[in-house]
Order: C-alpha cells, then sequence, then structure tokens
C-alpha cells in the first residue's frame, strides 16, 4: 500500500503550508510523544469496513453523506449538542435513504475536526490586530487566546474521544434506530413544510410497513457512524499514525477517513506526501483552480492501485463555475482508470462577507451548485453519490435563506461559528428534503 520510501515522517523537509507555529519546541514534542502512545481512537477494521462502503458508493450502490461543523468547538463537547448533530445526519440520511432507494453512509466532521486552514495570519478584531483563529486544536476563538498552546494537542485528543465514546453509546443504545419517533419533529409549522409533509408522511408510511414486517434487520437497524477530519496539522496527525501489523499497512487511528483540503494540496507539498501512504480511505477538495492534468498527477500520487473506495473527491467550486471546470476533471480520473468516488461541497466556494462582517452563505447558492454538479455528472456520464456539508443540528442563524428565510439582518441572533457558516438543523433537513426529491428525479 506504501509508497517508496514513505513513511509517517516522510513529510518531513517538504513544505508544509498552514503549519502553527509555536513558542515552546519542547512542550510540543512532550505532548507529541504522549499522544503516540495513547490508544487509538478508532481500530484499523472498522477503517477497512468504511473503505468498502465508500467503494460501493463509488459504485452506485450508496451514498455518502459527510456532514458536521466547520470547526468543532472544545466546549461543544457536551451530551445534548452530540446528540443533536447525530439525530440531524440521521434525519437527512433517512430522506435520502428514502429519496434515492439506496443505503446512507454516515461520515461525521466530528470527533477530531479541530484544525481550520486561513487566508490569513491575522485580523482585526474590535479594532485591534490579533492572530486568525485556526481552530481548537491550535489556539482559542478568544481574541486573548491566539498563541498557538501546545497543551491543546492533548485536550484535543481528549474531547474528540470523549465525543466518539458518546457518539457509539448512542448509535449502540438505539439512539440510531430509525423507527424512533424523536427523529421526526420538524423544525416547522405545518404551513411552512408544505409539500414536505407529503414526503415525511411517505417516509412514515415506509417505516411503519417495515416494524409490521418485523423490523429492519440489526445491521440496518443502527446506524453507523464514521468520523472524519481534515488532516491539516501534521505533526498531530503523525502521532495518531499506527502501524497494523495484522494489516501490514500504517492507518491514521484518529479518525475513519482524513481529507486534504484546497490550501494545503499541492503536488509537491508535506501533505500529500503524508495522506499518501494511509490506508484509510481518504477525500481531497478539488477547488476551480484544478486543472485536469493536476488531477491526474494527483491521482497517481494518492490511488497508484486505482483501489477502489481509497479517494473520495469532494469538489467545491462555487455556484455557476462547475460547468467551465468539472467535465475535464471527469474525463481525466475517467481516462486514467481511477474509481474515484465524487462528491460535492457545495459550502466552500460560496462564502461571502455581510456589510456587518460576518461570514455566511446562501442556501440558494448551496442548492444551486449541488444541482448543478449532480446534473453534470449525469451528462457527463458520471455520478455524483457523496455529498459534503458544514451544517449542525443547533438553530444558529449563520447561513441565510431556507423554509424559516432567514436574511442577514437576523443572522447576528444566534451565530456561533467561530469560523465558517453552517447549515442549521432546518436548513439541513430541507436541504435533505431536495436532495431527495433530486435523487427520485433522477
Ligand atoms: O473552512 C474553510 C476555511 O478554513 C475558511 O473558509 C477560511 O476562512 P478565511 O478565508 O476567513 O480564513
Ligand atoms: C477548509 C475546508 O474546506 P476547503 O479546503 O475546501 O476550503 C473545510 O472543509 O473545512
Amino acid at each position: 500500500m506504501t509508497g517508496l520510501a514513505w513513511t509517517p515522517d516522510s513529510w518531513r523537509g517538504l513544505p508544509a503550508a498552514q503549519q502553527p507555529r509555536y513558542r515552546d519546541a519542547a512542550a510540543v514534542d512532550a505532548a507529541l510523544a504522549e499522544l503516540r502512545e495513547l490508544p487509538p481512537l478508532v481500530v484499523a477494521e472498522e477503517v477497512d469496513h468504511l473503505r468498502a462502503l465508500i467503494a460501493e458508493a463509488a459504485a452506485g450502490k450508496r451514498f455518502l453523506l459527510q456532514g458536521g461543523d466547520c470547526a468543532e468547538a472544545f466546549a461543544d463537547c457536551r451530551g445534548a449538542i452530540i446528540q443533536d448533530k447525530l439525530r440531524v445526519l440521521l434525519q437527512m440520511s433517512v430522506l435520502i435513504t428514502h429519496g434515492g432507494r439506496t443505503g446512507v453512509i454516515h461520515l461525521g466532521r466530528i470527533a477530531g475536526q479541530y484544525a481550520k486552514p486561513r487566508s490569513g495570519d491575522t485580523e482585526v478584531v474590535d479594532g485591534r490586530e490579533v492572530p486568525v483563529y485556526r481552530g481548537d486544536l491550535i489556539n482559542g476563538v478568544d481574541p486573548d487566546q491566539r498563541e498557538a498552546d501546545p497543551r491543546r494537542l492533548l485536550e484535543a485528543y481528549h474531547r474528540a474521544a470523549a465525543t466518539l465514546n458518546h457518539l457509539r453509546a448512542l448509535v449502540d443504545g438505539g439512539f440510531a434506530d430509525l423507527h424512533n419517533p424523536e427523529h421526526w419533529d420538524l423544525p416547522w409549522s405545518r404551513e411552512d413544510a408544505g409539500h414536505y409533509l407529503e414526503t415525511l408522511d411517505q417516509v412514515r408510511a415506509s417505516l411503519d410497513f417495515v416494524k409490521c414486517l418485523g423490523g429492519l434487520p440489526e445491521h440496518l437497524r443502527t446506524g453507523e457512524l464514521f468520523t472524519s477530519h481534515e488532516a491539516l496539522h501534521l505533526p498531530f496527525e503523525t502521532a495518531l499514525t499506527r502501524w497494523a501489523p495484522e494489516k501490514g499497512a500504517h492507518y491514521n487511528l484518529g479518525a475513519h477517513f482524513l481529507w486534504i483540503g484546497e490550501r494545503t494540496r499541492q503536488l509537491d507539498g508535506a501533505h500529500l506526501e503524508y495522506i499518501r501512504g494511509l490506508a484509510n480511505p481518504i477525500g481531497l477538495k478539488v477547488g476551480a483552480a484544478m486543472t485536469p492534468e493536476e488531477l491526474r498527477q494527483v491521482l497517481s500520487k494518492l490511488d497508484p492501485q486505482r483501489q477502489p473506495g481509497r479517494l473520495t473527491l469532494i469538489t467545491r467550486f462555487g455556484a455557476g463555475k462547475a460547468g467551465r471546470v468539472l467535465p475535464g476533471l471527469i474525463e481525466a480520473a475517467r481516462a486514467e482508470g481511477h474509481p474515484v468516488l465524487w462528491s460535492c461541497d457545495p459550502m466552500h466556494g460560496n462564502g461571502r462577507t455581510t456589510a456587518g462582517g460576518l461570514k455566511t452563505r446562501a442556501f440558494g447558492d448551496i442548492l444551486q451548485e449541488l444541482r448543478e454538479v449532480a446534473d453534470l455528472h449525469r451528462t457527463h456520464g458520471s455520478r455524483l453519490r457523496a455529498v459534503h456539508f458544514e451544517l449542525t443540528g443547533e438553530p444558529v442563524t449563520e447561513c441565510t435563506g431556507g423554509v424559516e428565510g432567514l436574511d442577514e439582518a437576523g443572522l447576528e441572533r444566534a451565530y456561533k461559528s467561530g469560523c465558517d457558516p453552517r447549515l442549521n438543523r432546518s436548513q439541513s433537513l430541507e436541504m435533505a428534503f431536495l436532495i431527495a426529491q433530486m435523487m427520485r428525479r433522477a
């Protein structure tokens, strides 16, 4: 699996973008040494299982739903918040399953999504220039806590472990049971819910029917949940990388799935070097600047064996831009024979800042990109079998639009994200209804 001369440390010495600068190098080394000894958060068997499921999605037999916070906050490592995140993913999953007549893989941006790449090194808060917030793994969102702090490396591990422990308990304890009525309280009035109610009634009827037949088999009843985060902080990720002797391969066992972001995917950079040797299924963000030739080179680096389930290409172009770029990329992947899973992240190309300085995204732009990308795949003989969203189960006000008609003036009401705006629960569910409709029509 590993390429020539790859080791978990072979990225060192290559240019590594977006790495924090710490003042106390000895404290970083001590934290990393401790991390290397701590138990892994996931096991290689689960990772292999996810890779097999992703291979099925790429072959059109499943659908991958990846979603969660932009930047998980340590302070949000709380039962109710974790439960809300799981609930919204599961609700979306049921709608997509129903609409697409397909099994859904649940992949949270959760239990480790603590590091953020940023456009600049500093920002101005209340008239003061401070280092930019890079995620709780590195510094604090509070402008007085912006120095990179090595103690956060261990804190991140422990918060991720606690989050994952709670998620596993919820799933094992039946919270993920599709029949559970608590999943089905919609956040809208009957009027607002409009024609979604009809779909919901059909979903309910289907679940009742299955119940009459004796219920779903065990493996379908408790939805599995996998974890993912951006592999950004390379020393941290390396410390969570383990040799699995029974598999003869290296795995990052800090999450089931890791991805490389748009800002760190340089061909000769440290991030691609690090990730290429892992046995995990991996993702790569693909922005509008990616050329077919560059994609060919990336594919041969990350998936030389053309392994099903290995690579998910997560496009993030912005509404109105996919038509110019995507057909060439689809053709390049096909010509090279890579069995990639195509995913659409309609969030990261659609950000803008309001006059009042809040980062937001419009529900309409997000939906437009999703529709454009799905159509382009269809017309170019490819298939979109995955989506990637920044979302939360909480009633935040960060993105505009949706059934509730949130406008810019309403954003300040409950704006919580430390970095980019997320779909709230209502907007996430509406998006799932619309994805389900799209799939049914297709
Ligand atoms: O989530 C993605 C990036 O971290 C984020 O969009 C960067 O935001 P910035 O341009 O404000 O730094
Ligand atoms: C930073 C992210 O995305 P991108 O690399 O696509 O900008 C992200 O998904 O958190």
